[in-house]
């Protein structure tokens, strides 16, 4: 079971009753420490199990906060059956708000990969901070045997990661390089 929820101050409390809160913090470090903490705003959806905790970071050092799969009530009770090579739209009963100039990626779990061959089919899964849509995980069964996922189960971990965006500019030419247009494996193996 998820740890309870820190740091969480009246504002948020507020914020929650209201059917919006603040991204979990559990297991982040102190304000003071090296890592960078945003708040992001979190909605759950109508269909959404209010009982299935937010996203957590599972340690004071992850960099995933792990997104659990939040089913329809009718759903619920069986979850979802993906058989092998299959893939289904997982829904997480969460829409967010991300803060300007930062995106949300959606990641395996790596245990799940590892177990199962269960990975996310799109990874990593781009939220974009203009989106207030619900957010679904993509999930692909590439192992040999149907897995069966389970209502309030974590299924992914998600990435808040600030984003450069291009300003692009046509030109004719571009500078040289001692790789050039080497790729693909031009430079061997081992
Ligand atoms: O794994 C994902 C990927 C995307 N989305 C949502 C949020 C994202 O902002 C939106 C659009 O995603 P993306 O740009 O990857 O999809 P697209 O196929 O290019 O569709 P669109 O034309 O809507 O941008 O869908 C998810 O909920 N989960």
């Amino acid at each position: 079971m998820a740890a309870p929820a820190q740091g969480r101050g009246r504002r948020a409390a507020r914020r929650a009753d209201r059917g919006g809160a603040d991204l979990t913090v559990a297991g982040t470090p102190p304000e003071d420490g090296p890592t960078q903490t945003r708040v992001l705003r979190v909605a759950r959806t109508e269909a959404a199990d209010p009982e299935v905790p937010l996203p957590e970071y599972a340690t004071a050092g992850a960099a995933g906060a792990d997104l659990r799969a939040n089913f329809a009530p009718e759903a619920r009770a069986v979850g979802c059956l993906l058989a092998p090579g299959a893939r289904a739209l997982v829904p997480t009963g969460l829409r967010l708000e991300i803060p300007a100039g930062f995106e949300v990626q959606v990641r395996p779990r790596s245990g799940l990969a590892l177990r199962h061959g269960v990975t996310v089919a799109n990874a990593p899964g781009t939220i974009d901070a203009d989106y207030r849509g619900p957010l679904g995980v993509i999930l692909v069964n590439l192992g040999a045997a149907p897995v069966r996922l389970r209502h309030g189960e974590r299924i992914a971990q998600m990435v808040l990661a600030p984003v450069t965006r291009a300003r692009f500019e046509a030109v004719e030419a571009l500078s040289d390089t001692p790789r050039g247009a080497g790729g693909f494996g031009s430079t061997g193996r081992g």
